[in-house]
């Protein structure tokens, strides 16, 4: 199986959502169905650069993640760009077999039968301030084999009120899985350092308005990675 890796990097720590802290190692695909306005990861998705993704086999990835983990059997995060494009099922397999557990975050707009097989999956409906549109039947589809996994959850980034209102209609929706809410992160650069205020302004904003709502539902949590290293690639 040769798959297209943007970059393998960690050990560090996951900086969002239900496994917020946990000592992973990511696997980035390379390329994405979606363009959303203020995605902070766009060398994993602009075809411009595609030259910079890797075709590896399997193997290949499974050595890099083991060595980069010391074979300390630990979380492997596959993200992206959309890891649903493409078929991870024998590198879960292989990485299970060895202990390893495996989380992917994925927007639910392609549905891949290896979903059944991961310890966490992460669905990431997008938000109109993305710019996309969801298509609620291939969410619909996710969510089904998902429940095959050990834990859905759902984490839904709020830029504004009609994100935050959007999300709320989504939470009814589908209030059986467990809901994380991250604000935005508006200066998605690398060459730019985040100012660190207007991040927690942001968070501030979001918290106090589920409290004054009496929306309990949702954890709301900063993306830890960016607090620690900005827009930093690789961690
Ligand atoms: C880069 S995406 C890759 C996985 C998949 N394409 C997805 O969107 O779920 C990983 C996570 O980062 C979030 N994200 C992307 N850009 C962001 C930004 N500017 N601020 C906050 N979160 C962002 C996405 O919503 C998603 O939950
Ligand atoms: N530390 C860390 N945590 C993350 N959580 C989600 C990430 C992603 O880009 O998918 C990410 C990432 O790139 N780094
Ligand atoms: S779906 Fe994820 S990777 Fe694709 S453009 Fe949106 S945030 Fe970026
Ligand atoms: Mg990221």
């Amino acid at each position: 199986m040769t798959l297209r890796i943007a970059e393998i990097f960690g050990p560090t720590i996951q900086g969002e959502g239900a496994l917020i802290g946990e000592p992973t190692v990511f696997v980035r695909a390379g390329g994405c169905d979606y363009r959303c306005s203020w995605c902070d990861t766009l060398h994993a998705v602009e075809t411009q650069y595609r030259h910079s993704w890797a075709p590896m086999e399997t193997d290949a990835v499974w050595a890099k993640v083991h060595k980069l983990s010391g074979g300390q059997p630990l979380t492997v995060s596959l993200s992206g760009g959309n890891p649903a494009i493409q078929d991870f099922g024998p590198l879960i397999t292989k990485g299970r077999a060895a202990g390893y557990r495996f989380a992917c975050e994925t927007q639910g707009s392609i549905a891949r039968p290896w979903f059944a097989e991961l310890d966490t999956l992460v669905l990431s409906p997008k938000p109109p301030s993305s710019g996309e549109n969801v298509d609620w039947d291939a969410f619909d589809s996710c969510r089904a084999i998902g429940a095959g996994a050990r834990q859905q959850v759902m984490k839904i980034v709020i830029f504004d009120e009609t994100d935050y209102q959007w999300a709320r209609e989504v939470h009814r929706r589908h209030s059986d899985l467990a809901l994380y809410l991250q604000p935005g992160n508006p200066e998605v650069d690398p060459a730019t350092p985040v100012d660190l205020q207007t991040l927690a302004n942001r968070l501030g904003w979001l918290t106090e308005k589920a409290m004054a709502d009496g929306w309990f539902a949702p954890r709301i949590l900063p993306q830890l990675h960016v607090l620690i290293w900005g827009n930093k690639r690789g961690v």
